[in-house]
C-alpha cells in the first residue's frame, strides 16, 4: 500500500470527525442562539416529533457553493436545513427542519436542494412530509437562486396536494414567498409568541402605509389562527405544536391510495347510556342553542376528536374522529356560536376540509343545524356567492362515503349545502327535531301572510300570526315532507344515530364512484 494512502481506520475517524462537526459542534451552536430565543433547535425538533431512534438524516453534508459576499469562507455542513426520514408511532414519514441558527434558516440553492429532494422521496414511497419552518426567508446572497428554490417549492408544494399529506409546523419567522409553500400544504400548527407568518414585515407596512404593527399584531399565531385561518392549530408551545402533527397523522393515510390506520373496534353493539342522553340533547325551543360537540363526542370512538381551525369560523366544526376504528371526517354546523350560521370563512373552512378528505378518501360525516347563510353587506361585499360556491362544489365534487344527520335546522341553502342528498350524500338521517324548510316558520309566515296579516284588525294580527307560524311547523317544520320524497333516507331517534352512523358507514366501506374524466374542474376561488 502506497504510504500516502489513508488507512481505513483513518477514513473512519475522519468520517467521524466530520459527523461530529456536523452534528454535535453545530448543535451546540445552535442550542445556545435557539434555546435564548425560547425555541429549540431542528434536530431537537426532529427528535420530539420522531419515534426514539427512528431517525435518518440524508444529505448531511451537503455544502453551498456560493462565493458571494465572502460566502466561500463559511460553509457549514447541511446547510440550513435538516432533512430525512423516520416514524411517528410506527408509521413513515418524511422530514424536514430548518436550522436558524445556520445563515438564519434561509433557503439557498444546497437547502433547496435538499428539500425538493425530501419531497421526490415522499411522492416516491408515498409518505407524509412534516416541514419545520424556521427562516428568515429567501437567503440574500444567493439572489434569484433561492428565489427559483421558493417557486421549486410551491410546484413541488402543489404536486404533492392530494398525493401525500402535507403538514407545515411554524416555529419561527417565515416571511416574503416562503409563507407560500405552507399555504399549499394541508395544514399549519403555529406557536404562540415565538412565531410569525406574514408577506411583508412590520418595517415594509410602516414604509408603504405608515402603519406601526408588531411581528406578532401582523401575523402571530393567534391572528393566524383566529383571524385570517392560515393556520389550523395555535400550540401553547412547540411540544403542543409537536403533539397536535402526531394526533393528527394517527388519523391520516400514508397517501391517496393507502386506506389509512384502521384500530380495533371496541365500540359498544347496543344503546348505551351516552346514547340515550342525546335524546335530551336539542332544547325544546328554537330559540335555546346547545352544543355540537356534544353530540360528536357521542357519536364517535371513545368520544375523541381533533378540530381542525379550531378558533377560525368557530360556527363550523371540521375535525378528525374515528367510528369502528377507522377516520372519519366530521363536518358540523356549531349552533353554539352565530346559530351555525353559513358564512364565507365557514364555507370555505368546510370546503378545504371536505376536499381533503376526499382527495385521501377519509369518508365524511356532516351534522346540519343550519339556519342558512349570513346576512348583510359585509358578506356579500366580501364575495359569499362566489366563496360560499366553494363548499357546494365540494362536497358535489367528492366521492367518499357521505352520511350526514340532519339535527335541527336545515334551512333554505343551508339546507341544500350542508351534505345534502341533492349534493350525493349516501345516506341522509334526520331526528324527529330536524326543521327542513326554505326558512324558519316565523320568517315564512312573515312573507307569506303578509298582505293578509297587514289588513287585520291589530288586536287579531298576533293571535293570527301565532296560528299560522303553528300551522306552518307542523306542515313544512319537521323532516317527514323531506322523508316522503327520499331525501330523507331514515328518521332516527337521537339515541339511536351512533349505531345508525356506524352502519352506514360500514356499509358504504365498499363505495366506488367516480366522475367523468377530464383534466381538472374549475373551483371558484
Ligand atoms: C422570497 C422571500 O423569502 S423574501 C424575504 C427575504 N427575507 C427577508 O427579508 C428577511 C431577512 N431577515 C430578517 O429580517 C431577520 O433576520 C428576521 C426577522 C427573519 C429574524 O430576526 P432575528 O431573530 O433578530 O435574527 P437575525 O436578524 O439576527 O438573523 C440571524 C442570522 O440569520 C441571518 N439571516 C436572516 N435572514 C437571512 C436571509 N434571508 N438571508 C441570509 N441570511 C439571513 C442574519 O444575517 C443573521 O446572521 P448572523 O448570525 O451571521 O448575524
Amino acid at each position: 500500500m502506497d504510504e500516502l494512502t489513508p488507512t481505513t481506520a483513518f477514513r473512519i475517524a475522519d468520517l467521524a470527525a466530520r459527523q461530529d462537526e456536523a452534528v454535535r459542534i453545530a448543535e451546540k451552536r445552535a442550542v445556545d442562539r435557539q434555546h435564548a430565543k425560547g425555541k429549540l433547535t431542528a434536530r431537537e425538533r426532529i427528535a420530539l416529533l420522531l419515534d426514539p431512534g427512528s431517525f435518518v438524516e440524508v444529505d448531511q453534508f451537503a455544502r453551498h457553493r456560493c462565493a458571494e459576499f465572502g460566502m466561500d469562507a463559511n460553509r457549514p455542513w447541511g446547510d440550513g436545513v435538516v432533512t430525512g426520514h423516520g416514524t411517528v408511532d410506527g408509521r413513515q414519514i418524511c422530514v424536514f427542519s430548518q436550522d436558524f441558527s445556520v445563515f438564519g434558516g434561509s433557503l439557498g440553492e444546497v437547502s433547496g436542494e435538499k428539500v425538493l429532494k425530501l419531497m421526490d422521496l415522499a411522492m416516491t414511497i408515498g409518505c407524509p412530509v412534516v416541514g419545520i419552518n424556521d427562516s428568515g426567508g429567501a437567503r440574500i446572497q444567493e439572489g434569484v437562486v433561492s428565489l427559483a428554490y421558493y417557486a421549486e417549492l410551491g410546484r413541488r408544494n402543489a404536486h404533492a396536494s392530494g398525493v401525500v399529506p402535507q403538514i407545515s409546523m411554524i416555529m419561527g419567522p417565515c416571511a416574503g414567498g416562503a409563507v407560500y409553500a405552507p399555504a399549499i400544504t394541508d395544514f399549519t400548527v403555529m406557536v404562540d409568541d415565538t412565531s410569525h407568518m406574514f408577506v411583508t414585515g412590520p418595517d415594509v407596512v410602516h414604509a408603504v402605509t405608515g402603519e406601526r404593527v408588531t411581528a406578532q399584531e401582523l401575523g402571530g399565531a393567534a391572528v393566524q389562527s383566529e383571524v385570517a385561518g392560515n393556520a389550523h392549530h395555535r400550540a401553547a408551545d412547540e411540544q403542543d405544536a409537536v403533539d397536535w402533527v402526531q394526533t393528527l397523522l394517527g388519523y391520516l393515510p400514508a397517501n391517496n391510495l393507502d386506506p389509512g390506520p384502521a384500530y380495533a373496534d371496541e365500540t359498544s353493539p347496543g344503546i348505551t347510556a351516552a346514547d340515550l342522553e342525546l335524546d335530551r340533547l336539542v332544547p325544546d325551543s328554537p330559540h335555546e342553542t346547545y352544543d355540537m360537540a356534544e353530540l360528536l363526542v357521542r357519536l364517535v370512538d371513545d368520544g375523541e376528536f381533533t378540530e381542525v381551525h379550531s378558533a377560525f369560523a368557530p360556527n363550523m366544526i371540521c375535525a378528525f374522529a374515528r367510528v369502528q376504528g377507522h377516520t372519519v371526517g366530521v363536518v358540523a354546523n356549531q349552533p353554539r356560536h352565530q346559530a351555525g350560521v353559513l358564512d364565507i370563512d365557514a364555507s370555505e373552512k368546510a370546503a378545504r376540509f371536505v376536499r381533503f378528505c376526499d382527495a385521501f378518501s377519509i369518508p365524511l360525516l356532516t351534522l346540519a343545524d343550519v339556519p342558512g347563510y349570513l346576512p348583510g353587506t359585509e358578506q356579500e361585499r366580501g364575495g359569499i356567492i362566489r366563496r360560499g360556491a366553494k363548499l357546494i362544489y365540494a362536497y358535489s365534487e367528492a366521492t367518499v362515503p357521505k352520511v350526514t344527520v340532519v339535527v335541527r335546522k336545515a334551512y333554505g341553502g343551508g339546507y341544500a349545502v350542508m351534505g345534502s342528498k341533492h349534493l350525493g350524500a349516501d345516506v341522509v338521517l334526520a331526528w324527529p327535531t330536524a326543521e327542513i324548510a326554505v326558512m324558519g316558520a316565523e320568517g315564512a309566515v312573515r312573507v307569506l301572510y303578509r298582505r293578509e296579516l297587514a289588513a287585520l284588525p291589530p288586536e287579531e294580527r298576533e293571535p293570527a300570526r301565532r296560528r299560522l307560524t303553528d300551522e306552518y311547523r307542523k306542515r313544512h317544520g319537521g323532516p317527514y315532507l323531506a322523508a316522503e320524497r327520499g331525501y330523507v333516507d331514515q328518521v332516527v331517534a337521537p339515541s339511536q344515530t351512533r349505531l345508525q352512523v356506524a352502519r352506514a358507514l360500514r356499509m358504504l366501506r365498499t363505495k366506488r364512484q367516480s366522475l367523468p374524466a377530464r383534466k381538472h374542474g374549475n373551483i371558484p376561488l
